[in-house]
């Protein structure tokens, strides 16, 4: 059964990233956004957390700051101790859009992260991902000549290839027809399941949210604030045809009736 959780995260795992009271002001030319409202999580070390809330609700915005990519009005971000002000090369994120070079192809993609950090491509960590992934073979292939899947795929690679500890990723599959969704979903797992990393996922889906996590935090309509934290003790690895079990259906509807969609 889903359990509302959080309190003691500290006893139970060690703690790889702290949101410690997020608050987030835009200034705009119309006014001033309060786009997050005092938001405090705890990620614990390898979890697999994610970020679920209506439209608008501050969850990029969250997201943007853990990756270092934009500052907060108040409070602060720290992986482990360290604060995070600007990105971290412990700290890696995945948009909606593969964000490919179209003018190189998926190896000269691939190796880019190390280009803009000056190392020499870590070629067998590469090969071995693009293997498992099932791009083996693609590497001289150009953006254009890739699926959306492939291209995301690639943009999966292209983030583990620099080995970090966190992966923040940003509504990654939002853009993939539903097949190819539940593929993304399964990798991901299974990607998860064998490296041990942190990710943190941003998704609008319930039922992406209820099959991908350990945890569910579920914000409210803006400001974003915490209305629950959800865990989900499902079982691993968990099939695509999970999500049709009364279980997981009863899971999914819980969470609709937590999420607030009314506007502020
Ligand atoms: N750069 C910006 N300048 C001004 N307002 C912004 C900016 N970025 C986001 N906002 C506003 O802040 C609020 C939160 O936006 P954010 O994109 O973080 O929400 P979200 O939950 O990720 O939304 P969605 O699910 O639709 O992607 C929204 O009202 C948005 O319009």
């Amino acid at each position: 059964m889903l359990a509302a959780s959080g309190s003691s995260v500290d006893a139970q795992n060690s703690v790889k990233m702290t949101v410690d009271g997020a608050s987030k002001f835009y200034q705009t030319r119309s006014g001033g956004v309060h786009a997050l409202d005092d938001v405090s999580i705890k990620v614990r070390e390898g979890e697999f957390l994610c970020l679920l809330g209506p439209s608008g609700c501050g969850k990029s915005t969250l997201l943007w700051s853990m990756a270092g990519l934009h500052g907060l009005s108040g409070g602060e971000i720290r992986l482990g101790s360290e604060k995070i002000t600007k990105p971290h090369p412990e700290i890696a994120m995945i948009f909606q859009e593969a964000n490919l070079l179209p003018w190189r192809n998926l190896a000269r993609n691939i190796e880019l992260p190390f280009e803009i950090k000056k190392q020499d491509p870590d070629r067998e960590r590469i090969n071995k991902l693009l293997k498992r992934v099932g791009l083996e073979g693609f590497e001289t292939k150009y953006p254009r000549e890739l699926s959306g899947g492939m291209q995301q795929r690639a943009s999966i690679v292209r983030s583990l290839a620099v080995n970090p500890s966190v992966l923040l990723m940003d509504e990654p599959f939002g853009a993939l027809d539903a097949f190819t969704r539940d593929e993304m979903n399964l990798l991901i797992q299974e990607i998860w399941m064998e490296t041990g990393k942190t990710i943190i996922f941003i998704t609008h889906s319930i039922s992406e949210a209820v099959f991908l996590a350990d945890r569910i935090v579920v914000m409210s309509a803006r400001p974003g604030r915490i209305a629950n934290i959800v865990d989900v003790d499902l079982p691993r690895p968990r099939p695509v045809k999970i999500q049709t079990t009364p279980d997981f259906l009863d899971r999914v509807e819980a969470i609709k009736a937590m999420i607030d969609h009314r506007p502020s």
